[in-house]
């Protein structure tokens, strides 16, 4: 058949992509809209703590390797509607309940978050309370100053692209043995899978998804955790338990 007349090869609606098959990472640009970025700015406003991290024995402690600071939100219907769009992304067979309470992070200027995984090692953390370990992660871009410098998300374990149209979201500048750094772009997220399957398809957490939230060099940065547990967590810890 011949080609229909004044045929144009038309743009998908769809805009998010595949950044790496394995693992598992997709780019998503303008996750939030612009009316909810400025409502988790206003939320979350006054309520910061330094960010802990869980020590070995579980334990919350005061965190050297993360100088940003954190908050984590109780629900409302702006919450709620990005929570469905977290679960409805990754296929309906997530229920709310694995989902941890949305996680806001703020970096002033020299702050950082130095390496590290999303999934836990530590069996106190992934315990059935918990809902198990983290199988994925979404980090948001909520906002940003101007001109903001640094403040990207590495992933030293990647490959950087090959294909020079990532460069507006990724630093191509960056030398490859830093593997892949994506920039902090408004309202954008990275999406990725935590946890592959291991020695008798066991799903275990995936070395590959390090990752570091590079310092602000000039500027702050406001970002947002999504994460799935690998199964329900205990009423207590979900986002409409909080205060
Ligand atoms: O700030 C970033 O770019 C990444 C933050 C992060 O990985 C986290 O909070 O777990
Ligand atoms: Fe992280």
């Amino acid at each position: 058949a011949s080609i229909p007349e004044n045929y144009t090869c038309p743009h998908h609606l769809y805009n998010i992509q595949v950044f790496s098959q394995d693992p598992l990472i997709i780019y998503i640009p303008s996750f939030i809209t612009e009316t909810e970025a400025q409502h988790l700015q206003e939320i979350s406003l006054g309520k910061f703590q330094s960010s802990q991290i869980a020590d070995r024995s579980g334990k919350e402690q005061k965190a050297f390797t993360r100088t940003s600071r954190s908050t984590s939100l109780a629900t409302d219907s702006v919450i709620r509607c990005i929570e469905e769009r977290a679960l409805a992304f990754q296929g309906y067979e997530t229920q709310r309940e694995q989902l941890e309470p949305l996680q806001i992070v703020e970096y002033e200027m020299g702050q950082n978050y130095r390496p590290h995984t999303d999934w836990f090692t530590s069996p106190s953390q992934t315990t059935a309370e918990f809902g198990g370990n983290r199988i994925s992660s979404f980090f948001v871009y909520v906002g940003t100053s101007e001109s903001i410098i640094g403040g990207g998300t590495q992933f030293p374990f990647l490959d950087a692209p090959k294909d020079e149209r990532w460069c507006g979201v990724v630093n191509c500048d960056a030398p490859w043995e830093e593997g892949v750094t994506f920039r902090p772009i408004a309202r954008n997220a990275v999406f990725w899978r935590n946890m592959k399957a291991g020695t008798d398809s066991k799903l275990e957490g995936d070395r590959r998804t390090l990752h570091a939230g590079l310092p602000v060099q000039r500027g702050w940065k406001l970002g947002m955790n999504v994460w799935t547990r690998e199964g329900e967590l205990n009423a207590k810890y979900r986002s409409d338990n909080i205060e």
